[in-house]
């Protein structure tokens, strides 16, 4: 399926009500197995990433597919290995190809037995789920927060508690201090002393929660004020001392002319017009955000310089490789070491026609992507469903401010 999309100047004014962050709704649903929860989640996200954990913890059998959705498979992964039985979870192909050793082998040394049933390394996996043992353990903080962050969760019903110490740069670490900030919602106190968290053995208590609106998903509200300084934005659900490590999107887009101002309403975008000459951003702590702020900067033309995309590799896409492709097909010409950083120096080749993009199954190449029809391209965002990972209405909010995408 294709969406071509049609821009027409249409409202000066609007008001979204964004989606419910995902990472925290995850998190939600796990804790409140682990406490043996009777209270419902309040806002709830209705991604398909959610969508699925909801799914895995009612079911009844014993063989799961969680689809795309990262977390899903990492946070499971360690919750089905305290559970006794036999367990199969597997994903989509993509998922396939997305490590999960590094999961695996902390669990092991928990007692946990676990065997690789395509590739080693990899999902499918099969889980013989017993009782664990905890203690000290080793494992690197830069390949992904969610193996970190799944170990954190189950680690107050484990025999001991237990010492994560984490090595190599630590990435994405706003999504360690999300879990164990919910993680204390529930009752349960870990802390941080230096590169170690430690989490105690202890019950979890059952609390009524709500899930904050997503603020990964603001971003692209945050580029839509960028490229419409005329357009009047209110964002509706978010909270200003959020969870969410991409509520730093206010920063960086501070640089390119957005001003965040809070109100009883919501979140007003003010386009001041002061944008940087160039714009230099280590995105280690907020590597969802990355798309979004690549896309914008090219279609403002503001050169940029971009670090710590070491992880961008091993997400639904290698999202460096897909942006370079994609924005090259918009004559932006950027330069990567294919490993950690991306760049962009200002030049831009002429194009002319219908641009296509594809979104390599991936939600936020579609939705950073989506706004470039406001430059007046003529724009087709190939797979453009893909948006249900995270934001489900993005098409039908997009529509609010003019574009419409047709089949
Ligand atoms: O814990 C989480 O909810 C997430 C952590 C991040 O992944 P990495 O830790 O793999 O960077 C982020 O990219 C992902 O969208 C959600
Ligand atoms: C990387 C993402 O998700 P996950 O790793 O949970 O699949 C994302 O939503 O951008």
């Amino acid at each position: 399926m294709q969406h071509t999309l049609q821009f027409e100047k249409k409202a000066e004014n609007v008001q979204v009500q964004l989606p419910a962050s995902k990472s925290i709704s995850n998190r939600l649903l796990l804790l409140n197995a682990l406490s043996y929860s009777p209270f419902e989640i309040k806002n709830l996200s209705d991604s398909d990433d959610t969508k699925v954990m909801l799914k895995v913890l009612n079911a009844d059998s014993n063989t799961f597919d969680v689809g795309a959705a990262g977390t899903s498979m990492r946070f499971l992964t360690a919750f089905l290995s305290k559970i006794v039985g036999e367990w199969v979870i597997t994903g989509s192909s993509r998922m396939k190809q997305r490590p999960i050793k590094i999961l695996v082998d902390a669990l092991t040394q928990l007692g946990a037995k676990i065997e690789y049933i395509e590739n080693e390394g990899y999902p499918p996996l099969r889980i013989y789920g017993s009782a664990l043992k905890g203690g000290d353990l080793e494992l690197p903080g830069n390949i992904s927060s969610q193996y970190i962050s799944a170990l954190m969760m189950i680690a107050p019903s484990i025999e001991n508690g237990l010492t994560l110490t984490l090595t190599g740069d630590i990435i994405s670490k706003p999504y360690l201090n999300m879990t164990l900030a919910l993680m204390k919602e529930f009752g349960v106190t870990g802390i941080w002393k230096g590169n170690s968290i430690i989490i105690p053995e202890a019950s979890y208590k059952p609390v009524k929660s709500s899930v904050e609106s997503d603020w990964s998903a603001a971003s692209y509200w945050y580029e839509i004020a960028a490229l419409n300084p005329e357009l009047n934005i209110n964002l509706k659900g978010l909270k200003r001392y959020s969870l969410q490590g991409d509520s730093n999107v206010q920063k960086i887009f501070k640089e390119l002319g957005i001003t965040t101002k809070f109100s009883q309403k919501g979140v007003q975008l003010i386009n001041t017009g002061n944008k940087c000459r160039k714009l230099n951003y280590d995105f280690i702590n907020e590597p969802d955000l990355a798309q979004t702020v690549a896309v914008t900067c090219c279609l403002m033309n503001v050169p940029f310089h971009f670090t710590g995309l070491q992880t961008l590799k091993i997400k639904e896409t290698d999202r460096i490789s897909a942006l370079i492709n994609e924005l090259g097909k918009m004559g932006y010409q950027l330069e990567s070491n294919q490993k950690d950083n991306l760049s962009w120096n200002g030049e831009k080749k002429e194009v002319s026609g219908k641009i296509e993009i594809d979104t390599y199954k991936d939600h936020r190449m579609a939705m950073a992507f989506a706004p470039a029809a406001f430059m007046g391209l003529d724009m087709i965002i190939n797979d453009p469903m893909v948006v249900t990972k995270s934001y489900p209405h993005y098409w039908e909010d997009l529509k609010m401010v003019g574009i419409t995408p047709t089949e």
